[in-house]
């Protein structure tokens, strides 16, 4: 029985069009819905237990899943392509994400041809395991602190890696505790004892016979994680060097080479190009957190439809939670900002391969803005994700604290992306240092790609928003021209309250709050353009582009009215302008309504992907948590064990002093 079908006939878009636009094509659509049945459909990957299994065992569970993932890939000969959304699929953090998804890219972004020629082929063979170990217990965000070393012996040709102090101990890496047999190691390069920055070394740390950890390598498993199942799948690891020899082409050599004779040669490839794997997996982040915050968004919004509390008139059924305006104010934002990730993903996926492609052929130009995007839209999504996370578990009362609702470990596993791959903070401080220099460059620098719009900067600073109506705020020209505004104004006030202070460091850290909220300001302006550039393309199915662009509207003045202080204090809105923004927000939550359930069926999720109860397709949520209740492990037994031990003497007593 399909509970939701009445919501489902309400909707008045194709929703299998949806599934394509959401996927971004036919193909990456069917491939995708393939390997979610094949996961779905195979018992080995079942995902109820993991909460309540201890961690030795939770973590050889995820091992047999591993395997079999890796077994599947083999048999049924999957592309990477595949595989990547093979194991997506199977939901559980592996040490296997870290070997695909930065042992691997260090390799070829840094490594030399010879290099990549050695390693590649044994990494993707799964001969050797890698991860990716650069912080440390001492520094994560300073990279430029590390303090592990390796010293070039000219005698050996060989580097020696070693770790000097406690704080030297890599502390963090994905994969190293316990499965890696290699590292890609990043520590301070000493030659002829002068210290030539950070750089990367492939270190072979276990056996590949034995997997014990070879001689002067000292690694193990940093401990448990928040939540319960979540992150602890993964083995995070603690790694110390005691003057362990490597031999000298284990250095990565595309940015910097050392020569037999401890020369450093350098290439024309830029030193920034060492934090390159970082630019490739905050940009895959940004497509995580839209998959993850949909997640959230179809469990909530399913339940809120079933839901029904108060407002019941003669006896009739009572009113679905999903109908209250309150409701839709918190929930419907988080449906269009997990559309509006997916499109900036997808943007910010050809802006990567676009880079990546001029990186190989030497040309380093467009590195900066790469950098700044992906370290800016990582930030700003994985931010907006985690906080919507919890909402989806508030927008589902009581029940959303219930494991079985799928939101507690969905939380639990995502919430560290706000931290690993740049705190998120730093990461925005690193995009108001490149729009302070964008903007001190306007005089001689035509600003390009997302910061274009600056060279619009004295016509922004000037020109008021016109609109009169709710209705003229369904404009895409007044709504980009509001977030412009506000984003070019506030960096031209924050850089002119820079240039007060004669010492441009001390200025930025004076104003490091602003700087935040300057950097915030453009990434949203990314988010909110590029939503309205994908409208621009053709996208078929009946009435699909329509519903887009309703999405797309609630998301843009959603967030002119959560910051509408920005907007009325650069003085680009008034207070009744910004207020018809607010009333036409209103009037947009009526129309997303009725396609609620279907825009989160063209997730196309599967339930065993989804993981939840409240969130099922069909609905049927009060007698399947009536019946997982009953299969918590504390219901065994009608009498707990200990009760005859701890309890019961207790109600004696209680019964015997009753008595008396
Ligand atoms: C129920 C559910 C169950 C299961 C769910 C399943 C899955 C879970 C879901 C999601 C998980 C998905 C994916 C998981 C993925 C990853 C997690 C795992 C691994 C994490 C790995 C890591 O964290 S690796 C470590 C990452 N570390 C960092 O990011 C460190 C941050 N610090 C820095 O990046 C830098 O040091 C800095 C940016 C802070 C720079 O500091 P600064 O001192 O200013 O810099 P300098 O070194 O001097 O350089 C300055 C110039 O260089 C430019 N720059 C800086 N960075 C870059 C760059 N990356 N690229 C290009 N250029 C760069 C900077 O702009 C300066 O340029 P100038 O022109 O101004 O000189
Ligand atoms: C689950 C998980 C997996 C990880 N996996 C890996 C991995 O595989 N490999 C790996 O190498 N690392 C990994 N890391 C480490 C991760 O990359 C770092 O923790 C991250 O980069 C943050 O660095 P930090 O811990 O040094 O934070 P800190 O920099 O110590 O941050 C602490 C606080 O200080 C603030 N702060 C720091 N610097 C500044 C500044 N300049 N201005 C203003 N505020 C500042 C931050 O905003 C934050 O609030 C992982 C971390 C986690 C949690």
């Amino acid at each position: 029985m399909d509970y939701l079908s009445d919501e489902r006939k309400k909707s008045d878009f194709d929703v299998e069009a949806m599934k394509v636009a959401w996927a971004g094509s036919i193909q990456e659509f069917q491939l995708s819905d393939r390997m979610a049945k094949l996961v779905a459909n195979d018992p080995v990957f079942e995902k109820f237990t993991r909460p309540m299994l201890g961690r030795k065992e939770l973590l050889k569970n995820t091992l047999r899943k591993s395997a079999h993932a890796w077994k599947l890939i083999i048999d049924l000969r999957l592309s990477e392509e595949e595989a990547k959304w093979l194991r997506l699929y199977v939901d559980e953090p592996a040490y296997t994400d870290l070997h695909w998804g930065m042992f691997i890219p260090a390799i070829e972004g840094q490594g030399t041809e010879e290099q990549k020629k050695k390693w590649l082929p044994l990494a993707k063979k799964m001969q050797i395991i890698g991860c990716y170990a650069q912080t440390e217990l001492g520094h994560g965000s300073n990279v430029q602190g590390l303090e592990t070393t390796a010293t070039f012996d000219t005698r050996t040709d060989e580097f020696i890696m070693h770790s000097p102090t406690l704080t030297s101990s890599k502390w963090w890496p994905g994969g190293l505790g316990k499965l890696s047999t290699h590292a890609v190691v990043y520590a301070r390069l000493i030659v002829g004892g002068q210290f030539h920055g950070v750089h990367g070394f492939i270190v072979q740390l276990r056996s590949l016979e034995d997997h014990s950890p070879l001689p002067g390598i000292t690694v193990g498993d940093i401990g448990l994680k928040f939540g319960n199942g979540a992150y602890n799948t993964m083995d995070n690891g603690v790694l110390r060097f005691d003057h362990v020899r490597i031999p000298r082409n284990q250095m990565l050599m595309r940015v910097s080479q050392v020569t037999k004779e401890g020369k450093i040669m350098q290439s024309d490839v830029p030193r920034q190009l060492i934090y390159g794997t970082m630019v490739y997996v905050r940009q895959t982040i940004v497509a995580d957190a839209s998959k993850a915050l949909s997640r959230a968004v179809c469990i909530a919004t399913r339940y809120s439809a079933v839901r029904r509390q108060f407002g019941s008139r003669d006896g009739g059924p009572e009113t679905q939670v999903i109908d209250y305006k309150t409701q839709q104010s918190r929930l419907f934002p988080l449906l269009a900002s997990a559309y509006a990730f997916r499109f900036v993903s997808e943007w910010l996926k050809s802006l990567y391969l676009d880079v990546k492609q001029r990186l190989e052929a030497n040309e380093f130009s467009t590195l900066p803005e790469a950098h700044a995007c992906t370290a800016g839209l990582k930030s700003l999504t994985t931010t907006a994700t985690a906080d919507g996370i919890e909402e989806c578990r508030k927008l589902c009362g009581g029940h959303g604290y219930l494991v079985s609702s799928g939101l507690p470990e969905l939380f639990a596993v995502y919430i560290p992306a706000c931290t690993y791959e740049g705190d998120n903070v730093v990461l925005m401080l690193q995009v108001a240092r490149f729009l302070v220099k964008t903007v001190s460059e306007l005089g001689h620098k035509k600003p390009v790609g997302t910061t274009a719009y600056m060279g619009r900067v004295a016509s922004l600073m000037q020109k008021n928003s016109a609109v009169q109506t709710a209705e003229g705020w369904l404009n895409p020209g007044a709504v980009v021209e509001a977030f412009e505004s506000r984003a070019a104004r506030m960096a031209v006030r924050c850089a002119q309250e820079l240039a007060k202070f004669g010492n441009p460091e001390e200025g930025f850290a004076e104003l490091a709050v602003d700087l935040v909220e300057v950097a915030v300001s453009h990434c949203q302006l990314i988010v909110v353009t590029k939503f309205f550039e994908k409208l621009q393309q053709d996208i078929p199915g009946k009435g699909v582009k329509e519903s887009l662009e309703v999405l797309c509207y609630v998301y843009a003045l959603f967030l002119l009215h959560k910051h509408q202080g920005d907007f009325l204090a650069t003085g680009y809105l008034t207070p009744k302008q910004a207020s018809l923004a607010n009333a036409q927000l209103r009037t947009l939550y009526s129309k997303v309504r009725p396609n609620a359930i279907a825009l989160v069926d063209s997730f196309s999720y599967t339930d065993h992907y989804l993981g939840s109860i409240l969130g099922r397709y069909d609905g049927n949520v009060y007698p399947k948590l009536y019946e997982a209740a009953w299969e918590d492990p504390l219901n065994d037994s009608d009498v707990i064990d200990g009760f005859h031990q701890y309890v019961q003497p207790i109600l004696k007593q209680r019964l015997h002093s009753a008595k008396l």
